[in-house]
């Protein structure tokens, strides 16, 4: 019997490590590196970081072009923070927040030798935990000691690529009845994946037939759309009137997945408002952010849809990038239902904008 750690299990607790300002280290292809994530990292460990040498700061390519930083290796850039930057200076870095009202003074310097591998490995932690995507490495030379004598959660290169990208494995928990206004025949299903991430749900209205395409609907959570009724989006009219719509039919699944602002969580996308407030689109404002237009990971709707009984659906959406994953995840889709609801004059400019830049069909 072994009590060794498996790399899904590590993985989510490098999660919560970052989370809490804790560094993991990171080892693979002859490197190590201490990686903090600047969002969560104080003055004490700042310092505490730099006594075990130079730290080098890596952004997305998409922050780079907005701090015009050279992202020599491609999908990101390795800045060199100067000797006396300080947390402010990282944290401006990776936060757009004042880059309209105290402009980053560069030009940066990024480093065009040497491999990326450990700092792409970072940046996916960072936006795996749903922090900005801003980490600091610090490389070691000796990293299995230093991570055994302090407790530091160690991930190397060849498990964590592949663990990020997977799918983990997900579960049924539990399912009960509960009535709903669209119909009395509801029924919520709770699925949890084996990492300890984050749980989704199905919402079954009725008893669909397993053999018959079932009308369905991938929503993502919306805090501010669904619960509070928020103006600035769709989604809490689009949540009510396809559970009316399942209602009326007398069946259907709705897939309510906790990818909160397109899977980079609720304070990014409250960071990502505060970027339209300053006069940049829903897409834009991601990448100022650093994050791409959507770091969903659609897959998790078709494997759902597939543990419930399903192999086809009619699916309620205006999103070609919905209908063409399904397909892909081997989900037939044998009709697309328009769901076009709750236009108002607050999102009128963000659905354009999903219509012009995000493909969405009109
Ligand atoms: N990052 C970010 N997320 C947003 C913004 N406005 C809404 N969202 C999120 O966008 C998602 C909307 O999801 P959906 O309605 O399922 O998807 P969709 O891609 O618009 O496709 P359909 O509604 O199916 O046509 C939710 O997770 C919201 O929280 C925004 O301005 N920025
Ligand atoms: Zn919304």
């Amino acid at each position: 019997m072994s009590l060794r750690l498996s790399i899904a299990e590590r993985l989510t607790r490098a999660r919560g490590d970052l989370r809490m300002g804790v560094p993991v280290v990171l080892a693979g292809a002859g490197e190590a590196a201490l990686v903090a994530a600047v969002e969560t990292l104080d003055a004490a460990r700042l310092a505490d970081l730099r006594l075990f040498g130079a730290p080098v700061l890596a952004i997305t390519a998409r922050r780079a072009e907005t701090l015009k930083a050279r992202a020599y290796d491609g999908d990101l850039a390795r800045v060199v923070p100067p000797a006396d930057a300080g947390l402010h200076w990282l944290r401006s870095v990776a936060d757009p927040a004042d880059d309209l009202r105290t402009p980053m003074k560069g030009p940066l310097q990024s480093l065009r030798e040497g491999p990326a591998d450990l700092a792409r490995a970072a940046l996916g932690l960072a936006k795996s935990a749903q922090l900005l995507p801003a980490a600091l490495l610090v490389p070691l030379n000796n990293a299995l000691p230093l991570a055994g004598s302090h407790g530091l959660t160690l991930l190397t290169l060849d498990e964590i690529s592949p663990a990020l990208a997977a799918l983990p494995p997900l579960e049924e928990v539990v399912s009960a009845r509960v009535p709903l206004v669209a119909s009395s025949a509801g029924r919520v299903h709770v699925f949890r994946p084996d990492d300890g991430g984050e749980e989704h749900y199905a919402i079954e209205i009725g008893r669909p037939d397993r053999d018959k395409p079932v009308l369905a609907r991938l929503h993502s959570a919306c805090f501010t759309g669904d619960v509070l009724g928020s103006l600035k989006c769709d989604c809490g009219p689009q949540l009510r009137a396809a559970l009316a719509q399942m209602g009326e039919e007398g069946a259907g699944v709705l897939l309510y997945l906790n990818q909160e602002g397109r899977g980079i969580g609720l304070a990014n996308k409250m960071r990502a408002y505060s970027l339209q407030d300053q006069g940049f689109d829903t897409v834009e404002a991601n990448h100022r952010l650093g994050f791409e237009d959507d770091e969903r990971d659609f897959r998790i709707g078709a494997e759902i849809l597939r543990k419930l009984g399903f192999s086809s659906v009619r699916l309620l959406t205006n999103n070609p990038k919905k209908l063409a994953m399904m397909e892909g995840c081997g989900l037939h889709v044998t009709e697309r239902v328009p769901l076009r609801v709750g236009e108002t004059a607050e999102n009128r400019a963000y659905l354009a904008t999903k219509a012009a830049k995000s493909g969405h069909l009109l």
